[in-house]
């Protein structure tokens, strides 16, 4: 559907493939790569109007990223019921979708299908598609979405265990040094609570022995009385593990996130405990909602719009928890302040999002905007600016992209193994569950 009247037909679409600065942070799979592929999409439409989307730039969802750039010249950007039937006709399968074993990362973005490879490909387009159709008519991309409903959205610091350098000194260095014990993992927590005014704590676990991370929890607890907490070991643990953390941890934690992997085991430990479990990992698609929700297996899905297929999708997921009772809140993955915004913007929407949501966003210490979102009193602001309220900058992104063209393919797909046997020659990915 072309639009020429408003002016909103798409004239021009840039796909720009970047390479990220990513600190040492640790999970179970092994280590961040000192480089993070991002794709940064900019729409041009007929009227002018420019808009912006960000996604996983890894070259599976780059291959899918180019057919669906190429289709989308002369359609308007307001036709987004019709992007889905355009991404299977244009993008296909992608080879990388080998079977329902499939996962993403290692499984730290759950299953890896076809149809969400393309979402996750499509949610980019879509935040560029609103974003340029905001800053057309003047309207804040909450406003295309129906409307917000808060004006702030708060977010937790997400705490990982992690080494101060990279193995061999690679990459750029920061200065939060290294977290490897529970007080390590305090010092981290209140340099956030400090920096950024967060007063939700998320632990990234299933690096060292449950009995250690337990430890270090405890001592979050004692540090930052009755605030919340979560810990999230990405599916380490067995049944029997998981149940004893919970029991350990119960009164001390908001919620178990993804203790053990699989909707089989997690539906099993819930069943055993009462503390609420969340999940990013066996609950990332619309095919998994009915076995997980009608089995109690979660408490509190933690929406990723990415791999959701936008900030529409997620709206939808909201309506689905809310019918069924379960929690609503919002994973991370290593993004910039494009993706931020826009998370904030689908945030401000949703009634019932009820805890605070996760953001990699202060790991990450470059980005392509020309000013960076800040977080006070650990949450943003919800503006009111046209579209999502953020503005390119052409020179960051251009040094973003010639360090992704440099690149000898070792960080082009992102790899935590193989980031991992750097420091340790014989690491390959534990086997879940590890402990
Ligand atoms: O909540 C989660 O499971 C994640 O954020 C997954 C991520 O991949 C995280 O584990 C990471 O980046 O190491
Ligand atoms: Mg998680």
């Amino acid at each position: 559907m072309t639009d020429s009247k408003h002016g909103l037909t798409i004239t021009e679409v840039r796909l720009t493939p970047i390479l990220v600065a990513d600190p040492p942070l640790l999970n179970t799979q092994g280590v961040h790569q000192p480089y993070t592929p991002r794709l940064i999409i900019e729409l041009i439409t007929e009227g002018g109007a420019t808009g912006l989307g960000e996604t996983y730039g890894d070259t599976k969802y780059l291959d899918l990223a180019r057919p669906l750039a190429a289709a989308l010249i002369g359609r308007s950007v307001t036709d987004l019921n019709g992007l889905p039937a355009l991404a299977a006709e244009v993008c296909g399968d992608s080879p990388a979708a080998t079977g329902a074993d499939a996962v993403d990362v290692g499984g730290l973005r759950g299953v890896q299908t076809a149809d969400k490879l393309r979402l996750s490909v499509l949610s980019g387009f879509e935040v560029a598609c609103l974003d340029a159709w905001g800053r057309a008519t003047g309207l804040p991309v909450h406003a295309l979405l129906g409307g917000k409903v808060r004006d702030r959205v708060e977010y937790s610091a997400y705490l990982f265990y992690r080494w101060a350098e990279h193995p061999g000194g690679r990459g750029e260095r920061d200065d939060w040094g290294a977290a490897l014990d529970p007080a390590g993992v305090v010092a981290q927590a209140r340099r956030f609570a400090d920096t950024y005014g967060f007063t939700s704590f998320k632990l990234k676990g299933g690096v060292f022995e449950p009995a250690q991370e337990v430890a270090a929890v405890k001592a979050l607890a004692a540090a930052f009385p009755g605030q919340p907490l979560r810990l999230d070991p990405n599916g380490a643990w067995t049944v029997a593990t998981s149940l004893t953390v919970a029991d350990q941890l119960r009164g001390v934690l908001e919620y178990l996130e993804d203790p053990a992997s699989g909707t089989d085991r997690m539906a099993e430990v819930a069943a055993a405990t009462p503390l609420p479990l969340a999940t990013n990992m066996c609950v990332t698609t619309f095919d998994e909602i009915a076995g997980a929700f009608t089995r109690g297996a979660v408490q509190v899905v933690l929406c990723d719009h990415h791999y959701w297929g936008g900030l529409r999708n997620t709206r939808e997921l909201a309506a689905v928890c809310r019918t069924f009772g379960v929690g609503l809140s919002m994973h991370s993955n290593t993004h910039l302040g494009i993706s931020l915004a826009a998370m904030t913007q689908v945030a401000a929407t949703v009634p019932h999002l009820d805890h605070a949501c996760d953001s990699h966003y202060p790991w990450q210490t470059e980005d392509v905007l020309t000013e960076r979102l800040t977080f006070r009193d650990g949450g943003l602001d919800v503006g009111d600016a046209p579209g999502l309220g953020v503005e390119l900058d052409h020179e960051r992104l251009a040094t973003l992209h010639r360090r992704w063209l440099a690149d000898d393919g070792s960080h082009r797909d992102r790899d935590d193994a193989a980031a991992m046997r750097l420091a340790d020659p014989h690491w390959t990915a534990p086997t879940v569950p590890r402990w």
